[in-house]
């Protein structure tokens, strides 16, 4: 990729958030992420190209010499800034607005400073020949995975029904969807197989931002508002099925919707249990189960024919989910730190370098985070140890998890020459090679932590006044596929490996 001879006609819109739009290349395994500006922002840009430049440096250095340590660095891929030509920036700019969905319009593409992180494209991880199958690949949001334990939690309910499952009234309420997702993290991040199972089909029936599936790049699952959910998941089971064909369905071509879904999703679980982020032990978490089953969720604990496993210690779900961890005081119990913190700058603005406030993300921040010390000894050095720890839950909290599924036989080594994929996942299932990586690994600014709170707040006291706490009523879009005795009954749907 030649940087002063850039051509938009080679990258295509991919996807986007919040913060950044993505690109990617036509036929190098690349994506560019491009920074977004409030759409009231677009005729002045608000911040310096070195700033932008700064802002994506520090995105680089956070994931690499911060999250990397944390969740594993073969799952991560922190790429580079690259700085654009800013004419190819504003034609691609032009280019790709008429792709990009209307909710996310109220942001703008930065076409002012020319900067950009270059990445691998995660979703087509090898330079597939075109008569190979393309790969799969599953991005799923994970969200919160654990309930607060923290003395700091005033309302009770926070410590019963986790803050995905309540955030979805909320969320429902004030129009973001349309419905409510009955996916609970808690669930996926249990390691029993039956509950992440169950949790996956919820993540297919309703996507929203947290589930999105591509096939050789492209994507052909994710949320959509305003089209006929049905219809999608016909065409995903279009998609789906020649992957799973095999044995005797090889032959015949024949195998039930049911059971394509059955496969795919049992495919995806051995990935995300698979190893692969450190030390390679066997199961190492810990939590009680009491701690870690979510009253809201739909998967009734009697269900569970086989004891929890636990998370492997290097499966990607275990050390996301130690990364959440890090928040051990719940927002109602930093929220001081981080006014202690706040008030000290006031007084002494040139504190926020010595305190790192803005990083640099180097080993000397890991280091203040993860040298806290148990007890709050009334510094400022604590209470910003603190508050860097519960960013970086943060980050983890929000980050995406992307699995890439090869039909064995087919990995090929990338145009870095590296074999991204590895191991096997083979059982009476089809046999897939995979790779995990994590993405969106940005620092939260510590600017974020008020709103926070107040999203915290708002979220609880909007669950309680509604009602929220009262059993979950499922309300399916999608006969036929996903219909109400299957889901009362996912046992009979699931086999155990
Ligand atoms: O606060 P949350 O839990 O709603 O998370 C926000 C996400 O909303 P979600 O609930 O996942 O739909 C939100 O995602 P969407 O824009 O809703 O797709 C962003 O990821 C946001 O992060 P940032 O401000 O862009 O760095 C996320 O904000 P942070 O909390 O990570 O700052
Ligand atoms: N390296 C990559 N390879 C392939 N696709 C990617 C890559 N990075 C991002 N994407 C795609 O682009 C989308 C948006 O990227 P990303 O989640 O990083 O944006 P964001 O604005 O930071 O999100 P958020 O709303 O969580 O803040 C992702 O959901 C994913 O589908």
């Amino acid at each position: 990729m030649e940087l002063d001879k850039m051509d938009e006609n080679e990258w295509k819109y991919h996807g986007e958030g919040n913060k950044s739009l993505v690109v990617s290349h036509v036929q190098l395994s690349r994506v560019l992420r491009l920074l977004k500006y409030p759409a009231e922002d677009s005729e002045n840009p608000p911040q310096t190209v070195e700033q932008a430049f700064r802002q994506i440096q520090n995105i680089v250095d956070f994931s690499s010499n911060v999250m990397s340590s944390l969740l594993g660095d073969n799952f991560i891929h922190s790429g580079e800034v690259v700085k654009l030509p800013l004419e190819f920036v504003r034609q691609l700019s032009i280019k790709v607005q008429h792709q990009r969905p209307a909710w996310r319009c109220d942001k703008v593409m930065d076409i002012y400073s020319g900067c950009a992180l270059c990445l691998p494209n995660l979703t087509s991880p090898i330079l597939h020949q075109p008569t190979h199958t393309p790969p799969l690949c599953i991005e799923i949001k994970p969200k919160c995975g654990f309930l607060p334990s923290s003395k700091h939690v005033s309302r009770d309910i926070k410590t019963k029904v986790c803050r995905f499952c309540m955030h979805q009234h909320y969320k429902v309420a004030n129009g973001k969807w349309k419905r409510r997702s009955l996916y609970c993290p808690l669930d996926l991040f249990s390691g029993n197989r039956q509950r992440m199972h169950f949790t996956i089909r919820h993540l297919i029936e309703e996507p929203q931002n947290n589930f999105k599936i591509f096939k050789g790049g492209q994507c052909i699952y994710s949320s959509k508002e305003g089209i006929d959910d049905s219809m999608d998941l016909s065409s995903l089971l279009h998609h789906l099925r020649p992957y799973f064909l095999y044995g005797n369905n090889r032959i015949n071509c024949h195998m039930s919707s049911k059971a394509v879904f059955n496969d795919f999703i049992q495919v995806l679980v051995n990935a995300l249990l698979s190893g692969g982020g450190g030390d390679g032990g066997v199961v190492t978490d810990r939590r009680g189960e009491g701690r870690s089953f979510c009253e809201a969720s739909h998967f009734s604990k009697e269900r569970i024919r086989h004891g929890s496993q636990g998370l492997p210690s290097d499966s990607v779900l275990f050390r996301t989910l130690q990364t959440q961890m890090l928040d051990t005081l719940d927002i109602e119990g930093l929220h001081p730190l981080y006014r202690r913190v706040e008030q000290h700058l006031q007084e002494f603005p040139k504190e926020r370098t010595r305190l790192q406030i803005d990083g640099p993300y180097n080993e000397a921040f890991l280091e203040k985070l993860q040298k806290c010390p148990n007890e709050d000894d009334g510094s400022v050095e604590y209470a910003a140890a603190k508050v860097h720890q519960y960013r970086v839950s943060m980050t983890a909290k929000d980050c995406s998890i992307m699995v890439a599924l090869v039909p064995s036989g087919e990995e090929e080594e990338d145009d870095e020459g590296q074999t991204h994929l590895r191991d096997f996942i083979s059982s009476r299932t089809p046999a897939f090679s995979y790779s995990v990586s994590i993405l969106d690994l940005d620092p939260k600014p510590f600017e974020s932590i008020p709103r926070q709170l107040r999203l915290d707040q708002k979220i609880v006291s909007y669950y309680l006044k509604s009602g929220g706490s009262l059993p979950r009523v499922s309300p399916s879009p999608l006969p036929g596929i996903f219909n109400a005795a299957e889901r009362e009954d996912c046992m009979l749907l699931f086999h155990p490996v």
